[in-house]
Formats: structure tokens, sequence, C-alpha cells
């Protein structure tokens, strides 16, 4: 992944983040490093997450889903950290493979039901992830999808893999029916765990090449180094910092690739659940290019000064040429290919951004390929652990989360309520028709 943040650097028409500034904070950027190798090599909570290059065992993971690699669907039920790795991975390389990739995190009952209904379970596998093994939706969800297949007359114990944690329900469960599992990894949270065995069983049973996606990672991870002018990751970080001390809270991700979609899904929860706390953090939003063009980039280019604009361009990828047409205003369209109108479609958005002074970044990839996807997500993973140390924010935690966690199980009478109830209650405000 190569990193440029030439059009977030102040000129004399963007008012971004000056050149001499990010070398003033350089400095931190050296002592947060420190910090992060130390973590690294203590194997300290979250810290860990950036040595999963290296703990990662293909093997591990390929001799657990032996018993479903034929399977022409999996369903991985998972939510949030459990699941969006896994989706950015195999969505992103979906064209290479013959297994259809499904995954359960919202339990709406009708969509559920929609899946469940269409797919033919004799032939389906299920990929149920949690690394506490104790969330509602997951459980709720798998609970629903081993009914349907009980149901079709077919042995779930036979086509479930799961991975979680050492200890819980889910765990319990796994134990009782003698099935494959994979452990969570210790010191790895969830939107940290995409290169582990969360994100990698459905790359496996989906036919991708989990090596090169390790290998790609650990390529990113041998840039990091003390100076942000050195790693692409740690430029991505601190940029992003020092932007948001300039009034940048909002960060879009815009990806031109429409296979890239669901990262920038995962990217808003890696952002904003490590960085959302004690009352700082940086705003993420999903976006892309091109679609996008037409619907945020007014607001990108003449609304409030809040935002930066995060583009990820993968330099080549197939391409499919536009037929000529004999209607005189659209000959300039039948020169070209798709792939030539998606890149000047970027460019001009990018120098439209920057003629009208608002700091954009470009992650660029060489194309979309698992060693390429795994430099992305550790990346981006890197970035934002250093983005976390120059906020001074404990990145790895989600207290917030978890409140509305042990809220929703209250109503659902497993726990407590209290607290929540006298809140809404107090706030409520309802108009009818
Ligand atoms: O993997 P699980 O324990 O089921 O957790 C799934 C998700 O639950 C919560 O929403 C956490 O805030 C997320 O960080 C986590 O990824």
């Amino acid at each position: 992944m190569n990193v440029d943040i030439g059009n977030a650097l102040a000129s004399v028409a963007a008012p971004g983040v000056s050149r001499a500034s990010l070398e003033r904070l350089d400095t931190q950027v050296a002592d947060a490093h420190e910090r992060i190798e130390r973590g690294m090599a203590n194997g300290e909570h979250g810290y860990e997450a950036l040595n999963l290059p290296q703990r990662t065992d293909p093997d591990e993971i390929r001799a657990a889903v032996e018993p479903v690699a034929d399977a022409d669907a999996l369903i991985t039920v998972g939510i949030g950290g459990s699941a969006l790795g896994a989706a950015t991975i195999t969505n992103a390389l979906a064209d290479e493979s013959d297994t259809e990739a499904v995954y359960l995190d919202n339990v709406d009952p009708e969509w559920v039901s929609s899946h469940l209904d269409r797919l033919d379970l004799e032939n389906t596998a299920i990929n149920v992830v949690s690394r506490s093994g104790t969330t509602a939706e997951t459980l709720a969800n798998f609970l629903v999808v081993r009914d349907a297949f009980e149901s079709a007359g077919v042995d779930w114990t036979e086509r479930t893999i799961v991975t979680t944690g050492d200890a819980g329900p889910l765990r319990d469960l796994s134990d009782r029916h003698d099935l494959p599992s994979l452990k969570v990894p210790d010191g790895v949270p969830g939107r940290f765990s995409a290169l582990s065995a969360v994100g990698m069983v459905a790359a496996e049973v989906c036919g991708h090449d989990l090596e090169a996606l390790l290998e790609g990672a650990a390529a990113e991870a041998e840039t990091l180094s003390g100076s942000l002018f050195e790693c692409p990751a740690y430029a991505y970080g601190a940029t992003t910092y020092a932007l948001d001390q300039r009034g940048a809270g909002i960060n879009a991700m815009m990806p031109y690739a429409e296979s890239l979609e669901t990262a920038a899904e995962w990217f808003a929860q890696l952002w904003a659940e490590s960085l959302g706390k004690d009352d700082l953090g940086q705003t993420p939003v999903r976006a892309l290019g091109v679609t996008d063009q037409h619907s945020q980039l007014q607001l990108y280019r003449a609304g409030p000064r809040d935002k930066l604009v995060t583009f990820v361009t993968p330099q080549e990828s197939v391409d499919r040429p536009i037929p000529d047409t004999d209607v005189e205003n659209l000959a300039y369209l039948g020169d070209a290919t798709l792939g030539e109108l998606l890149e000047a479609e970027f460019e001009a958005t990018e120098a439209s951004l920057a003629a009208a002074g608002r700091p954009n970044v470009r992650l660029e990839l060489e194309r979309v390929d698992e060693y390429e996807l795994g430099g992305l997500l550790y990346g981006m993973e890197a970035a934002c652990v250093l983005a976390g140390e120059l906020y001074g924010v404990n990145t790895f935690e989600q207290p917030a989360v978890e409140w509305a966690k042990k809220a929703t199980r209250g109503l659902l009478g497993g726990g407590e309520f209290e607290e929540a109830e006298a809140v809404a209650e107090k706030t409520s405000l309802r108009v009818e028709r």
C-alpha cells in the first residue's frame, strides 16, 4: 500500500496540514511507535493484533474447514469484527470463488429468512464466529440457522465450524457437539482480527490464498518505523489525526472499486470503535466511487470544511471497452474503456476537491488481490493504533457498545436494565400522525 498525502497538505488553496507541523508530529510518532513495538513484543492486549501475520497458521484453518471445503455456500454468522473482516476479504475477491459467501449479522427476520429459504442447505456450511461467545445477535441467528438445517433434515453438526474464545456459551456448545473449532487469538479485539481465523475461515472455504493475505500484511508490518515519512500506515494515521485537530472531524472512506465497498464498512468499525472515546475521535463515513460522486460529492466539495476524503485506488484491474455508438454526443465514450472512465472520474474528483481546498488522501493498491488486501487491512489497523496513541485513547476497548449490549439483554429479560430505561423515559418525545 502506498499513501499519497499530497492533497492533505496545506497550500495556497487548501487549509490542510502543513509539512512543518507533520515534522513536529513525527516526534510523537516516534514515541508512539516505541510504545507499539513494546506492546507487540509483550503480546499486550490489542497490540498483539499487529503480530497476526506471523502468528496465524493457515494449515490450522485449512484443517478445521476441511469437512465443509466443498460447500456451495458458506453462511457466516457473526457481527461487527466477527463478520466485517471476512466479508471484506470474500467480497473483494468474489470473482475468484465458486462458493457463495453469505453474512448473517443483522437480525432482521425478513432478511434472514430470505437467505435461509433460497439456499440449498444440504450443500451449505455454517461458520459461526463470536469472540466473546455471548453476542445476542450472533447466538440468536445461529439458533435460527441451526433450526432451519434441522427442519431441512440436514445434520448441522456435520456442517458447522465455530470460531470463538476459550470459554463462553459458544465454546460450550462447540465442545458438546464436538464441532471443528478455532480460537480467536488472545489479545486480538474483534475489529483487529481479520487476519486471524475470524477473517480467514470464510476466505479459505471460498478458495482464496491465505498465505498471500498474510504475506501482504507482513510486508506492510515491515514498514512500521519511527517516522511517518517512512511508513505508509503511520503517514495515514498521523495525517488523519493532524487533520482532525484542524477541524476535519469526518473521514469519508471512498474506494474506487466496487469490490472494496465492504472494506469501507470494515474501516468504519475500526475507526469508530477504536478512536471514538473520551469525546475524541473522527467520524468515519462510507462512500463509494463513482457512485457517491453523484450523491455525496456536493457536500464534500462545498459543505462544511470538516471533512477528509480518503480514496482507495487499485492501479490495475480487468477492463472492458465501451462500444462505439453512432450517437454524436456520446462519441467521446467510444474511444474509452470502463476502466479509463473510472480512472478519469477518480482523477477529476480528486482534483476538484483539491481545487476547492478540501483535504484528501490517496491509498494506492497495485490491484485487488490477496496480497494487496492483506497489506490494506494491516496498514489501516496500524494506522488506527498509531492514531489511538496520538489521541491518547484506549484504542482496544469499546465500553459504549458494551453498555448497549447489556441494555439489550436486560430488555429481553436477561439482566439489569434500569439505567437505560430511566434515561430513555426522561428523553422520549413522541409525535404521532
Ligand atoms: O465477536 P463478538 O464477541 O460476538 O463481538 C462482536 C462485536 O460485538 C460488539 O459490538 C463489539 O463492540 C464489537 O467490537 C464486536 O466486534
